[in-house]
């Protein structure tokens, strides 16, 4: 079942094209992460998904409706880039605030132990830390029991420690079956979370797929080990050395590991992984500026 989709969508602010012939499905399940640098056109399809704005060519929906439509976006849980909090209000009031518009809300204490903020509860939100903050922000998106929700880049000004957490959430909410759509420049934070990954760089859709798959367009290894002397060896995309490592890239990490023992280099601590997805990343939006001044020149 599709619960959001954006269909040939492009956006246009005056002159800047935002957002081109994008098209997105999410199904009713899925975690998903819209990967991109900045103003790559992440926020402007959120805000498409979610009412906020409306396309300037082709179409989108939610739940089968508009999204502009109040009935469209019932089951629908939003955090958008950037929130305010009424500062007098204790965290607690404000979630009793949100959840009043709901028919079944998540109880208040267990929503705040959700997002570890238990102890916060009676702290007025103006004397939060901003970490502290952007959690309660991220936690009221899920107060009404939502079957969708789309957060804009949640993590974004968290600690390893609040970010974990708010991971854990996350993956409690999908593991009951909710959907999520989440935008990110922590490509560790989409490879940890989404099963599926749609790479957006200047308004367009550069790849839609699994994690493993992205990883797969690139295609490179990363075969590492100790070694003191290497000789040239052949398909070497890349060479680095970090504290005592070699570290070789390549597309075929097989190959490069018969060359190293035929050529008889005596290294140790082999490993061979495939590139993180950032690298992947890196690679997909470099070809597409590569591809992009070609078309240009
Ligand atoms: N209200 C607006 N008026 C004019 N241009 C806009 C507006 N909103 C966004 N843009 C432009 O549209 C493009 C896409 O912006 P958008 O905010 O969607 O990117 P993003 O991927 O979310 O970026 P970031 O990761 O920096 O938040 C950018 O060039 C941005 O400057």
């Amino acid at each position: 079942m599709i619960l959001a989709r954006a269909h040939q969508a492009t956006r246009r602010y005056g002159e800047v094209l935002a957002l081109d012939r994008v098209d997105l499905t999410v199904r009713a399940g899925e975690l998903v992460g819209l990967l991109g640098p900045n103003g790559a056109g992440k926020s402007t399809l959120i805000n498409l998904l979610v009412g906020l704005r409306h396309p300037t060519t082709g179409r989108v929906e939610l739940f089968g409706g508009d999204p502009r439509d109040p009935a469209a976006r019932r089951a629908l849980g939003v955090t958008p880039q950037e929130t305010g909090l009424p500062g007098t209000l204790r965290v607690g009031e404000v979630v009793d605030f949100v959840s009043a518009h709901f028919p079944d809300p998540v109880p208040r204490a267990e929503l705040l132990d959700r997002f570890g903020l238990a102890e916060q509860a009676r702290r007025q939100t103006g004397g939060l830390s901003g970490g502290q903050r952007r959690r309660l922000a991220v936690a009221l998106a899920f107060v009404g029991r939502p079957r969708l929700v789309i957060l804009d880049e949640p993590t974004t000004g968290l600690d390893v420690a609040a970010r974990r957490t708010l991971w854990e959430a996350i993956r409690a909410f999908h593991a009951e079956g909710g959907t999520v759509l989440l935008s990110s420049h922590y490509l560790e934070e989409v490879e940890a979370l989404a099963q599926r990954v749609v790479v957006i760089g200047r308004g367009r859709v550069l790849a839609d797929d699994t994690v493993a798959a992205i990883r797969g367009i690139v295609g490179v290894h990363r075969v590492s080990f100790v070694a003191d002397e290497l000789p040239d060896l052949p398909g070497v995309v890349a060479t680095e050395r970090t504290d005592g490592r070699t570290h070789l890239l390549t597309t075929d990490a097989d190959q490069l590991v018969r060359d190293l023992v035929g050529a008889g280099v005596p290294f140790r601590d082999l490993e061979v992984r495939p590139t993180s997805l950032e690298e992947a990343f890196l690679a997909i939006t470099d070809g597409d500026r590569a591809e992009a001044a070609t078309a240009t020149a």
